[in-house]
């Protein structure tokens, strides 16, 4: 059995990590664009880290212009085993206030700007979404949010919108009327992406604001995103260490280590040999 590398993705507000030991600075590469930035490397406990700033450093991208998967490809070429996302977000219920840690495990997509798959013509594939996180993933960085001294509530539906403006006050009632518990506008197609990567994805979403559904209070503005989000982060940095430390030192295999097995439906010989280059890393495994 082989160890652990976490792949930790920071959202608004985080954009580097602390205490990492052998620290080292990584240009990616990536057969689909330009990940968001520079991979940072390194080590807590037993635990390799790979952290990339979404938005990259100083908040340079909007969520449209993201391109994941060159991240989810860049993690995987740098050897991550899981990813872990971080991210701010807007509360859909009365009962999730700014300040909760949220491990999301469902998600609607509503984003429809980006490219939200690694296969297409010549090499068409359909891996299962109906559980989009990992479960083990997710309780442990419960539990590490938890140790960090984060209200947290597992479990809960992320709303995934385009934006980049926020929602209007009758999208917010809808995404309500839909169960939906959070907001925001990264996870999508990024959790897809790291599904048909074979990478376990695990979402910690913290509470921001509450977006413009309540009548009592003013609608969500950037400003007042980032003062919440500035509180969160100490947290957030927090919680990654005390996940590192608990990982134990080999990491048992996962489901969804082998979730492309059966998924490709193309014929070997109609397969575009462009498209298994590509996909050497996302797909190398089944594509020999
Ligand atoms: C700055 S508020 C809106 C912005 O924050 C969230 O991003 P992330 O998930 O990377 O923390 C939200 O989805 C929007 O992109
Ligand atoms: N209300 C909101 N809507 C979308 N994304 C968000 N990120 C933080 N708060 C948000």
């Amino acid at each position: 059995m082989a160890g652990w590398t976490l792949g930790v993705i920071g959202g608004s507000g985080l954009y580097d990590i602390d205490g990492l030991e052998d620290r080292a600075v990584m240009r990616p590469h990536s057969s689909f664009g330009e990940p968001s930035g520079d991979l940072i490397t390194g080590r807590i406990g037993a635990t390799r880290l790979v952290f990339l700033p979404r938005h990259d450093v100083g908040h340079r991208l909007p969520p449209s212009d993201i391109d994941s998967r060159a991240n989810i490809d860049a993690l995987k070429r740098a050897g991550c085993t899981d990813i872990l996302s971080l991210s701010a977000v807007g509360s859909l219920r009365e009962n999730l206030p700014p300040g909760t840690f949220v491990a999301v495990d469902q998600y609607i997509d509503r984003t429809f700007a980006r490219e939200k798959s690694f296969f297409g013509p010549g090499l068409a594939a359909h891996v299962s979404m109906a559980d989009p996180v990992c479960p083990r993933l997710a309780g442990l960085a419960a539990q590490a949010a938890r140790e960090a001294g984060a209200p947290v509530v597992e479990g809960g539906t992320y709303l995934a919108m385009e934006g980049p403006q926020f929602s209007t006050r009758a999208e917010s009632e809808l995404y309500r009327s839909w169960g939906c518990a959070v907001i925001g506008m990264t996870n999508m197609p990024e959790a897809k992406l790291a599904r048909e990567a074979e990478l376990p994805y695990a979402s910690i979403c913290m509470v921001t604001d509450y977006d413009c559904w309540r009548a009592d209070e003013a609608a969500v503005e950037v400003t007042h995103v980032l003062e919440v989000m500035h509180a969160n982060t100490v947290k957030a940095k927090a919680l990654v260490r005390a996940l590192a430390l608990a990982l134990p030192p080999e990491r048992p295999t996962s489901p969804i280590d082998r979730c492309l097995d059966g998924a490709i439906i193309t014929g070997p010989l109609h397969r575009d040999p462009d498209m298994i280059r590509r996909l050497d890393a996302v797909a190398g495994r089944v594509l020999g």
